[in-house]
């Protein structure tokens, strides 16, 4: 069976690395240099970050040069989150270097254009389908916009590669995973899926592992590592094959 692969979040706001609870603004808890943080990670083994610009998910300015220098440092792929909406920002994303990135408003409000750069970047587009219910959320998840399945469908149409799900009412609450989400997903797609939002133990890894045969490629993980509930190496260890 493939190995889930693990995702460890940087989310940067203000240049610092950050968490918050359901993803609202002004939740947040500083962890310090975004650059240490993704260090850390990579020294411990990880073969991922997932690399978010909280200022420009919310439309409170943007991380650019920091994102530029986090990516840039790492050996490891890079998942680039964040404010991708437009020629512009997609540019200064792809040009960071990361593996892929990760669109979710704009692919909500912008659907030609998201249609446009699937066809044009292929595998280094993913999609976020971030959720409350089966509502999806944009702008920064202050926002609705549409009907989860509705917009999955649209996507795989349009040829889009990978999706990353998130659960709003889980994210960053260390409440464990919406695993009828991830199987719902995976039932209504055959593209693979990232898990993120709400894990807090190494049994919350092993429950999305044993979703691996169904679709589920990957999970992110932020709080449970920064809250020190288990080590990345703990958690890699839990998912090896
Ligand atoms: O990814 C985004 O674009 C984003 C936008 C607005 C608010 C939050 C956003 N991402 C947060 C994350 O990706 C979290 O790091 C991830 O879901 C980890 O969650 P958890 O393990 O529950 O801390």
């Amino acid at each position: 069976m493939k190995k889930l692969e693990l995702l460890p979040a940087v989310d940067v706001r203000d240049g610092q690395a950050v968490r918050l609870v359901h993803g609202e603004s002004g939740s947040e808890t500083s962890y310090g240099d975004p650059l240490e943080a993704a260090l850390a990670w990579q020294r411990a083994g990880a073969e991922w970050l997932h690399l978010v610009d909280l200022d420009a998910a919310f439309g409170t300015g943007d991380n650019r040069a920091r994102i530029a220098e986090v990516a840039g440092a790492m050996e490891l792929r890079v998942e680039l989150s964040g404010g991708i909406r437009d020629d512009d920002s997609l540019a200064a994303a792809l040009a960071t270097g990361c593996t892929r990135v990760n669109l979710g408003t704009a692919a909500l409000e912008s659907p030609a254009w998201v249609a446009k750069v699937i066809a044009e970047h292929g595998e280094r587009i993913a999609v976020g389908l971030d959720v409350r219910g089966t509502t999806l959320r944009g702008r920064g998840w202050t926002r609705d916009g549409g009907d989860l399945f509705e917009t999955l469908e649209r996507l795989d149409a349009e040829g889009c590669a990978r999706y990353v799900v998130t659960d709003i009412n889980k994210d960053g609450t260390l409440r464990g995973p919406n695993l009828r989400l991830l199987r719902d997903v995976c039932a209504a797609t055959d593209r693979p899926v990232v898990a993120s939002g709400g894990v807090s133990s190494l049994d919350d890894l092993r429950a999305i592992a044993t979703l691996v045969p169904e679709g589920v490629e990957g999970a992110i993980v932020g709080k449970a590592l920064y809250a020190k509930a288990f080590t990345l190496e703990e958690a890699l260890e839990a998912v090896a094959a």
